[in-house]
């Protein structure tokens, strides 16, 4: 998987979230065939934990976890390190999605942590940002993107180890997206908190957004300055949606 540094490749990312079966792997199949088809563009599934190796093992599409611990071994039943990940293939995580900070009440520093373990064991982390809508209503979007990304992003993250997904609470999974001008506006808000964290290794980050991305809307979203792909759930799960958001790209 190419890094970010050089001209930002744009990278497409699906996140299956709990959602999946041994046969739902077919549709790596046609996914890496499209894939193929568009060498410019990153393409990466993030299955879940139990379907990592067997993906890994039957694609050469890089394939990614949902969630990672920040620690290496221990009493932590239920949890998965991130030298774990890698050895099932895995060469990416999604850290800090908002599910996870919602259902497991997981704060900056934990997601920063869980970064920062990610990227020591040589994978990508795709760390996830953004509002509520009571907060977009109360106007403190952009504030609390913005502290989320003060709290949990590492510093000293290197540009090809980390990507930031934009993902607006209230766009994911309900068919509603911010408009384009917002969408633009965040993204440059971000790219500017980026560069105050991490100085010029920001602009080699890529932005991905993420919330409600399908067939119909990708070209749009994906053209907007400072989106530099897409974090795509429900429309990740099938190759006939997938597929023309990698061709959006
Ligand atoms: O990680 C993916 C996001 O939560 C977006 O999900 P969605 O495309 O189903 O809205």
């Amino acid at each position: 998987m190419s890094t970010g540094t050089q001209a930002r490749r744009k990278l497409v990312a699906g996140n299956w979230k709990m959602n999946g079966d041994m046969a739902a792997l077919a549709e790596l199949d046609a996914i890496a065939a499209a894939a193929a088809l568009h060498p410019h563009v990153d393409v990466a599934i993030c299955p879940p934990f139990t379907l990592i190796a067997p993906a890994a093992a039957r694609t050469a599409l890089p394939i990614g976890a949902q969630d990672c611990h920040a620690r290496a071994s221990g009493a932590h039943t239920g949890c998965v390190s991130a030298a774990m990940l890698v050895e099932a293939g895995a060469r990416l995580a999604i850290v800090g999605h908002s599910e996870r900070r919602a259902d497991q009440h997981e704060s900056d520093a934990e997601v920063r942590a869980k970064a920062e373990a990610v990227m020591a064991a040589g994978m990508i982390a795709i760390l996830c940002v953004g509002e509520t809508e009571a907060e977009r209503d109360a106007g403190r979007a952009e504030d609390v993107v913005a502290a989320q990304l003060a709290g949990s992003v590492p510093p000293g993250a290197k540009a090809d180890a980390l990507v930031i997904a934009y993902e607006p609470v209230w766009a994911i999974g309900t068919g509603r997206t911010p408009t384009p001008g917002d969408v633009a506006a965040m993204h440059a808000g971000i790219r500017t908190r980026l560069r105050a964290l991490l100085g010029p290794e920001a602009d080699g980050v890529r932005i991905l957004y993420g919330g409600s991305v399908k067939p119909a809307n990708a070209a749009e979203l994906l053209g907007l300055p400072d989106v530099d792909g897409a974090l795509v759930g429900g429309a990740s799960l099938k190759a006939a949606d997938f597929v023309p958001i990698i061709a959006a790209a």
